[in-house]
């Protein structure tokens, strides 16, 4: 879009964003990819925009930071019984800026959160630090000449952040300290809220009459013995709490969230929080993730001139040393290999899959049983399937492109990018109809109002015969059925999945956090 075309906010603000991670700095999923392009959406808007993170060091990703200058600010926090010094580095770009904090317990190998041992044993540690720092980054950096001060939207993304809301509450406000600024707390995924034992408390340098924002008690089932009384603090809830909106990565979800099923222990909380609980589905980087630029494919496309796709599939076959056919239905899998993600679905049913004419391939890291298990399944159908164990950027984008169906059998989806990502490269997407999952695959109708309608294939409830059910739909549509399959791929190329839209609802909920008063004063 040329900058003239580009809509602009009606009011402008600084907005503070806290994560612990954004791409291409760091990233080890979603999360990376909406606080790398979010931001740089709603500055292109008019808003000024910073984002505050780690400055994960470790070898291979160091190189990311290079642009990043150090500041020459330090700062001491007082926490974790000591006083814990960090410093900022700074990096101007895509009009957004860039505060990298610094402390020698980012600096290590393995991924960001943990490595082949499990978590980090001191992330409640580390990501203290960075709430702190994030608290004190508008009051002290002189970013471009100017501070950014104390009227700003702070957008606290997951557990990691969610210590912000508590700290302007009960650090900064009762001084008389940022209290022209807000929060809305950012859920991209329940299933990670930084539990720690009750016992951590007094570590995180909080007054003690804040211990109820944070206090957390396990159902007695979840408790590990008859002594356990299940004490814990509980870093979102404390967010869920303190902050003054919330937003979840779709709508489906943040109705989803408010149910047992869907809330993970925190759903009655969240509901008590209803009329400020409001859902925008992500967008994504067309920048990144565009057929028609895409540095990491052999061959470009577009809506108009499909052929390349074509190209792209014969490259991705040769390069996994499939045999190269354009008629056989490609079907990928992109993810963490986790539970949320369903594998255990793809496992039971690739043996009947397999009887098919189809090829499947998968990538993904994570757990080291279905690594193992996506190894050892490569060696039993050596025309058919591959499993490549990793994490690749340039990969997972010759595999959007290169494949002609896309599987997502989520268990839950918050919004869920990699849909998105295979309808702008054609890429038919057949998903588990929940969360973001249904809320942006429109099940295809040969017999819609205006001629056929859909993107793809949304199926529920979750069971293997469903999904093979789905899976065999789209394949018979792939081979037997061209014109309904371009119109498929068609349809969602041309969906507008930019991040326009979604900045464009942040910035009504901004509006409305500032309309109110703080939640906590
Ligand atoms: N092995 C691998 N190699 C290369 N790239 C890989 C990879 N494994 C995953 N990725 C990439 O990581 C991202 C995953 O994003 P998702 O939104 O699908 O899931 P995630 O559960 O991480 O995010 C959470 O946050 C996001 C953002 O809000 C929500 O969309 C989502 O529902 C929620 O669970 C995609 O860019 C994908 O390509």
């Amino acid at each position: 879009m040329d900058a003239k075309d580009q809509p602009q906010a009606k009011v402008t603000r600084s907005i503070v964003f806290v994560t612990g991670e954004a791409a291409p700095y760091a990233k080890s999923g979603g999360l990376g990819d909406v606080c790398g392009s979010l931001p740089i959406a709603l500055a292109a808007r008019g808003h000024r925009v910073m984002v505050v993170m780690p400055r994960y060091l470790n070898g291979s990703s160091d190189k990311n930071y290079a642009k990043a200058l150090y500041t020459a600010k330090h700062i001491k926090i007082p926490c974790f019984g000591g006083s814990h010094e960090v410093t900022f580095f700074h990096e101007y770009r895509d009009n957004v800026d860039w505060v990298f904090v610094d402390h020698p317990s980012y600096h290590r190998p393995g991924s960001l959160y943990g490595d082949n041992f499990g978590a980090f044993g001191d992330n409640q540690f580390r990501y203290t630090l960075l709430c702190y720092a994030a608290c004190e980054a508008p009051l002290i950096l002189e970013l471009g000449g100017y501070i950014y001060g104390q009227n700003c939207m702070f957008v606290v993304n997951d557990w990691h952040a969610s210590l912000v809301p508590v700290l302007l509450a009960a650090k900064y406000r009762p001084y008389g300290v940022y209290r022209d600024s807000r929060s809305t707390l950012v859920i991209h995924n329940l299933a990670h809220q930084g539990v720690e034992p009750a016992s951590t408390y007094p570590d995180l340098g909080l007054p003690p009459e804040w211990y109820g924002a944070l206090e957390w008690v396990f159902p007695e089932w979840a408790r590990r013995h008859a002594l356990d009384k299940g004490e814990a603090v509980n870093f979102l809830k404390g967010a869920v709490v303190t902050a003054d909106r919330i937003v979840t990565v779709s709508q489906g979800y943040s109705w989803e969230v408010t149910t047992a099923e869907g809330g993970q222990g925190l759903n009655e909380l969240l509901s008590s929080r209803k009329s400020v609980l409001n859902g925008i589905v992500n967008g994504i980087d067309i920048n990144d993730w565009n057929p028609t630029t895409d540095k990491c494919l052999p061959h470009h496309y577009s809506v108009d001139d499909l052929s390349g796709k074509a190209k792209c599939k014969a490259e991705l076959q040769k390069e996994l040393g499939l045999p190269v056919r354009e008629d056989v239905p490609l079907i990928g899998f992109i993810g963490r290999l986790d539970y949320q993600k369903g594998i255990d679905l793809i496992k039971m049913a690739i043996p009947e899959l397999m009887r098919e004419d189809v090829q499947f391939v998968m990538l993904g890291s994570g757990d080291p049983i279905f690594e193992g298990w996506m190894r050892s399944t490569e060696s039993s159908y050596k025309d058919k399937f591959r499993g490549w164990v990793g994490f690749s950027v340039p990969v997972s984008h010759r595999i959007t492109a290169g494949c002609d169906i896309l599987l997502m059998p989520s268990r839950f989806e918050p919004c869920g990018l990699n849909q998105l990502y295979a309808m702008q490269y054609g890429t038919v997407p057949v998903v588990h109809g929940t969360g973001g999952l249904r809320d942006t695959v429109e099940t295809f109708n040969p017999f819609g109002a205006k001629g056929e309608e859909g993107t793809g294939w949304a199926f529920s409830p979750l069971t293997v015969d469903k999904m093979l059910w789905a899976l065999r739909t789209a394949m018979s549509t792939f081979r037997e059925h061209k014109p309904s399959w371009e119109g498929l791929m068609k349809r969602g190329m041309t969906k507008d999945h930019t991040w326009d839209h979604a900045a464009e609802q942040y910035e009504q909920i901004f509006e409305w956090a500032f309309v109110d008063q703080p939640y906590v004063m």
